[in-house]
């Protein structure tokens, strides 16, 4: 499958940079939504879950082609509660129509993380929606029971390394696991809307106990009310994640322009851009304020 990105004609840094300020803005009213979490976290994990199909071995999936926007993609059982953040966005997919749901969904993840905090993430539109026929079967999206072998090959088939996936899976820093999405239960610490690289820091100085949860699944308790996923435990029971967690856990400013490197190349994975056309870097509310 080839998938040539096509920019929206005509459209500039400022077109797009009014849709990343109605998407901040939209997050700021409704700051309140998940126990006042906000929507920042939610459409984070839809940008990544919108890319989490892609297979390199015949570059099908991944966020071109907007699939996600499909029932027969967004009703897998592992994205329960991302309906919540394709509903976020129709209004701005109504507001803007002519921008297409792949970038529309990879764009709310770009806005989400630098309202968060994140690092200033560079995006380039052109992703063009394809029919339902291009939807890829379930079993594409990794399962949180999974150990670190399971892991490593897991990304394999993104074609990421081991340092990727570790800086990748700081990401879980934001929002948190909900029972009745997933049958996982926590964090229940009220900064979890701050990106940073503190689920490094957590990894490595608490005390973790592995607790059966009230849906029976396993997990990672810590005092304080922070958890783990078995998958995100995993990141310091082998030794080669492990390196990439200390480097991470001391040094932020390592996590963050790591972090932005994976997530782009995530959020791009399978797509032949033109790479004489300069990346957009958008602006904060904040940078923006008069
Ligand atoms: C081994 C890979 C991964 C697994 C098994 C996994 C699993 C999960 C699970 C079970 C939840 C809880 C969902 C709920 O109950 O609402 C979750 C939430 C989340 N995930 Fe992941 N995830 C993975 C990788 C990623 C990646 C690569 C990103 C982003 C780059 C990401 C971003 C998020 C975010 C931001 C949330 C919080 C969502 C909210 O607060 O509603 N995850 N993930
Ligand atoms: N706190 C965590 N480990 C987490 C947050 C979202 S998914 C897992």
């Amino acid at each position: 499958t080839l998938h040539i990105a096509r920019p929206e004609k005509g459209k500039t840094l400022a077109d797009f940079q009014n849709i990343y300020n109605s998407i901040a803005e939209k997050m700021k009213s409704e700051s309140a939504y998940d126990d006042g979490t906000g929507y920042g976290p939610v459409l984070v994990r839809l940008s990544w879950h919108s890319s989490a199909t892609y297979d390199k071995n015949d570059n099908s999936g991944g966020s071109y082609g907007g699939t996600f926007r499909f029932k027969k993609e967004a009703s897998d059982v592992l994205s329960k509660g991302l309906e919540n953040a394709t509903k976020f966005l129709d209004p701005i997919h109504s507001e803007y129509p002519w921008l297409s749901h792949g970038d529309l969904y990879t764009l709310g993840g770009v806005t989400a993380l630098q309202e968060l905090g994140g690092p200033k993430t560079p995006w380039r539109p052109g992703r063009v929606d394809t029919g339902p026929e291009t939807v890829p079967a379930h079993g594409r999206l990794p399962i949180p029971e999974g150990n670190a072998s399971y892991v490593r090959n897991y990304y394999d088939r993104f074609g990421f390394n081991d340092q990727e996936v570790v800086a990748l899976l700081g990401a879980h820093i934001l929002g948190k696991t909900h029972l009745k999405n997933s049958g996982y239960d926590g964090p229940w610490d009220d900064d979890t809307n701050i990106f940073s690289n503190e689920f490094f820091g957590n990894l490595l100085e608490r005390k973790w106990t592995l607790e059966k949860n009230a849906a029976s699944n396993m997990q990672y308790n810590a005092k304080g009310g922070i958890m783990m996923l078995p998958t995100d435990y995993a990141l310091v029971q082998d030794p080669k994640y492990l390196k990439y967690v200390k480097k991470y856990a001391d040094d932020q400013d390592a996590f963050f322009s790591d972090f932005r490197d994976i997530y782009v190349k995530l959020l791009e994975r399978g797509i032949s851009f033109d790479d004489s056309i300069e990346p957009l870097v958008f602006k904060t509310l904040k940078e923006q304020l008069k």
